[in-house]
């Protein structure tokens, strides 16, 4: 299915993920599941990407492919690169060599804002809302970005204003959707650290992205809202949104990811659906560590690893929210925030 058929992020409240036309569960890889393998379709394939900091190799990685379409978790040890090789694919750094394509476009040298124009827009650890400003108008700041805008706003101001008002009405809805339509007027500022994850991530989707990148969006997020979240990105896909997200929660990872990507050392040294590669040897040594004799291929091995995960404040697993995941949403938005009719 091309992206062409893509729905809007926006208008996918209401939508069962399970009935997705964007939910193929063909294989993923072509052949079997090893790092650096290729994938049937792949939307980013990068190339000898690699990145020092002094003598330390921060990415090193010989080539990887991330699926269209599907919800790639990318997991590791601290230090492993994650955010280093975010940072290389979106523009904000510059690795020492490399290539990638982003949906066959060769991204190398591409800077950030151009990075997102193309459809490939991310989320940052530590979140970047701007305080000062209030929650609407961080999200107007997150609206795609037209060529020429600037002329067309200063020669046309009443075609300017029809845009502002789409703009407007798409952020309203999407505020509805994170439930963040109460702190519409408020200082970003004054949001907690998990109403700025969820202003963040709302705000990357009012570029209408085919890729959103998501750098640990359930950290320091409250367990109320995490379930919300999980919801928010099964959605996604289910719109026709590929979603790639750095993740240290293996509860969020085996019940979200399609796809499981494992980086230590700046290397890529596992890939594979979910269960698989929490069953692999290099995984458990590299990424679980201590718990290395836990066997993850029984229920008491996962079960084990759960209670030492419960004891994580940043994981659900444990808490009233943890569980099988919500595929049918409250009321449905039959709103199309993109002023389209059904
Ligand atoms: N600007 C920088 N200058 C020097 N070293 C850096 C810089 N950025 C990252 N590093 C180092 O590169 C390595 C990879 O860091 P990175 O943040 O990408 O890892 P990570 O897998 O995202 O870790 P975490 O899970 O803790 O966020 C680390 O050893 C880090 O200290």
């Amino acid at each position: 299915m091309s992206d062409a058929q893509r729905i809007p992020p926006g208008s996918a409240t209401g939508q069962d993920p399970d009935t997705s036309p964007f939910n193929d569960t063909g294989p993923i890889a072509v052949g079997p599941a090893a790092p650096g393998c290729k994938k049937r379709d792949p939307i980013i394939v990068a190339e000898g990407v690699r990145r020092s900091f002094g003598a330390l190799k921060a990415v090193d990685v010989d080539h990887v492919e991330i699926p269209r379409h599907k919800i790639t978790a990318l997991i590791g040890p601290n230090g492993a690169g994650k955010t280093t090789f975010f940072n290389l694919l979106t523009g904000f750094d510059t690795p020492d060599s490399g290539s990638w394509t982003f949906d066959g476009n060769n991204l190398a040298g591409i800077r950030p804002h151009r990075v997102a124009r193309l459809g490939m827009v991310r989320t940052f650890q530590l979140t970047k809302v701007m305080g000062k400003l209030t929650v609407i108008e961080n999200m107007r700041l997150g609206g795609a970005d037209q060529p020429g805008e600037a002329l067309w706003r200063a020669m046309f101001p009443w075609l300017w204003r029809a845009r502002e008002t789409e703009l407007t009405r798409t952020a309203d809805s999407l505020l509805a959707m994170f439930k963040l339509a109460e702190k519409r007027e408020d200082y970003a500022a004054s949001l907690s650290g998990g109403q700025r994850k969820l202003l963040e991530m709302a705000r990357a989707l009012m570029a209408e992205p085919r890729l959103i990148m998501l750098d640990e969006p359930m950290a320091g997020v409250n367990p109320a809202l995490t379930q919300s979240l999980l919801d928010h990105i099964k959605n996604l896909k289910s719109t026709g949104t590929t979603v790639l997200f750095v993740e240290h929660d293996m509860h969020v990872v085996r019940h979200i990811a399609d796809w499981v990507i494992v980086m230590a050392e700046g290397r890529v040294v596992a890939e594979g659906p979910p269960k698989e590669v929490m069953q692999d040897q290099a995984v458990i040594d590299a990424y679980l560590g201590a718990h290395h004799d836990v066997d993850l291929g029984a229920p008491e091995g996962i079960a084990l690893l759960e209670d030492v995960l419960s004891e994580d404040a940043e994981s659900v697993v444990g808490t009233e929210d943890a569980g099988e995941l919500l595929t049918v949403h409250e009321e449905p938005d039959t709103q199309d925030p993109y002023g389209r009719q059904p």
